[in-house]
């Protein structure tokens, strides 16, 4: 039995797992903790990735990295870090994203050219502000990677820099529709040109570990999980991580001019439309801290309320917010009285508000063409039977949880499996056969107080 390994290296953590590359069956799973925050030496996800690797990856025949998409990871020309990795979810090149959209002509030039508008989380506005306000460091860096490129790159050696075009497509200098870098977009960010990692084949062996095993080029971690899940046409899936994302893979380029689908490509040779919220799991988490419970007495409560929490409504921006564009947005509740001032609906209304917003993305996707027949929980925030029960109240499609699993890594892996095997499509895995499907209860007044909420607060 030959076996391969797939790393998920993940905002809050990361995740390795072994699995039998015929069926796809994982043997043996670690995990290793990150340190929290928006700044991360790229040390910290190697030192994670050491640890939760120590003795998993004896026998290994191949392996791939599945990573948070869009960090910035500056190399100078001795191949060493120049600062810390700007991450994802660091809102401080916001005002570097208005420019750069401005500059081009605004969000349907950019829509146009890269199938994205670029918010703060892409890359190419985080090598604006780098060149703005820290002119030194600037002036050192020789290359820019993305987490899972640099990742893949210390597993080889520190050979040749490789991406892929799933997290290559995150970086706002990378065109999807095009399926070739854009260094025009690059240099107007950074203001020179920079080397960038060689886009590999889908399946292509990019190098070798020190015991041998081959490395495949990995991804993005939500291109990851699209192939860990074997997403086909009509599935959306929606993650539920320290992101909230939902995605669907399909045939053609999306150019979403409002900029709220971003028009990725996947890890196969297609594209990957996905919509993205700054706040998901993380404010379940809040919400149990704030009212002194555990996870599991948090879904308790929430599910003893009532569809709409007696009129509580959270706007879950607790750490700002990317879908709608409120970077510096905080928080709120909203309808309290006196009569419905009850931990229930408060936890009611964080998984309710945490969902919204997720269906919003939902129906921007399906705005942009892509069909939505069905959609796939994971990550995990789909482990809480809240939000497992509350899903089908708010989103309009038949909802499924898969069984819970790693399913970035376990994508990853068949990344691995399928470079091993050298075919033209990736192995047949059934990792995520999933139960029947709970069909929709929509309580529309639900997203309507929501979305009636938000426009009072924020005006978007
Ligand atoms: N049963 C649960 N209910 C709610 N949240 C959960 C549950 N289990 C895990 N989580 C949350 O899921 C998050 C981790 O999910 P994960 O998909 O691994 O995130 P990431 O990939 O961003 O690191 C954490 O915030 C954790 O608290
Ligand atoms: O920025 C995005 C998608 O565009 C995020 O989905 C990151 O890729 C982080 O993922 P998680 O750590 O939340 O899984």
């Amino acid at each position: 039995m030959a076996l391969v390994a797939g790393i998920d290296s993940s905002t809050q953590s990361c995740k390795v797992v072994v699995c039998d590359a015929d069926s796809g069956a994982v043997v043996r799973e670690a995990r290793a903790p990150h340190p929290d925050g928006t700044e991360i030496h790229p040390d910290e996800w190697w030192s994670a990735l050491t640890d939760a690797s120590e003795g998993l990856l004896d026998g290994v025949a191949a392996v791939a990295v599945a990573g948070q998409q869009h960090g910035m990871v500056t190399v100078d020309g001795d191949g060493e870090v120049v600062r810390p990795a700007l991450l994802w979810n660091d809102s401080r090149s916001a005002a570097a994203a208005d420019d750069l959209v401005t500059e081009l002509g605004g969000p349907k030039a950019w829509a146009d050219v890269i199938g994205s508008v670029p918010v703060a989380s892409f890359t190419v506005t985080k090598l604006r502000w780098l060149a703005e306000h820290e002119p030194e460091a600037a002036a050192r860096v020789a290359g820019v990677m993305l987490p899972h490129d640099w990742l893949t790159w210390r597993l080889g050696g520190r050979g040749e820099a490789t991406t892929d075009r799933g997290d290559a497509s995150g970086t706002g200098y990378w065109s999807p529709p095009e399926g070739a870098y854009r260094t025009d977009l690059l240099v107007r960010a950074f203001g020179r040109e920079i080397d960038v990692p060689r886009v590999a084949g889908p399946a292509e062996v990019v190098g070798r570990t020190p015991s041998g095993a081959l490395i495949a080029p990995g991804t993005g971690d939500n291109m990851g999980a699209a192939l860990g899940l074997g997403l086909r046409a009509g599935d959306a899936a929606l993650s539920l991580g320290t992101s909230g994302t939902v995605f669907a893979v399909n045939d053609q380029a999306t150019r979403d001019h409002s900029g709220t689908v971003a028009g990725f490509a996947d890890a196969t040779g297609r594209f990957l439309p996905l919509a993205c919220t700054l706040n998901a799991a993380r404010v379940l988490t809040a919400t149990a801290a704030m009212l002194g419970v555990d996870l599991a007495e948090l879904d308790t409560l929430a599910m003893a309320a009532e569809p709409g929490a007696e009129g509580v409504v959270l706007l879950p921006y607790l750490d700002g917010e990317r879908t709608p564009v409120l970077p510096d947005a905080a928080g709120s509740l909203h309808g309290l009285r006196r009569s419905n001032m009850r931990p229930e609906n408060i936890a009611r209304a964080a998984v309710e508000g945490m969902l919204c917003g997720l269906a919003d993305g939902m129906t921007a996707l399906t705005d942009t063409g892509v069909p939505v027949r069905r959609v796939l929980l994971l990550g995990g925030g789909a482990r809480s039977a809240a939000v497992r029960a509350i899903a089908p109240t708010i989103l309009d499609a038949p909802v499924v949880a898969p069984p819970a699993a790693e399913y970035v890594a376990i994508g990853a892996a068949r990344q691995a499996a399928w470079a091993l095997a050298g075919s033209e499509e990736p192995p047949v895995w059934d990792t995520a056969e999933a139960g029947p499907a709970a069909e929709p209860a929509v309580v529309p007044e639900v997203r309507e107080r929501y979305a009636s909420v938000r426009r009072a607060a924020h005006g978007v």
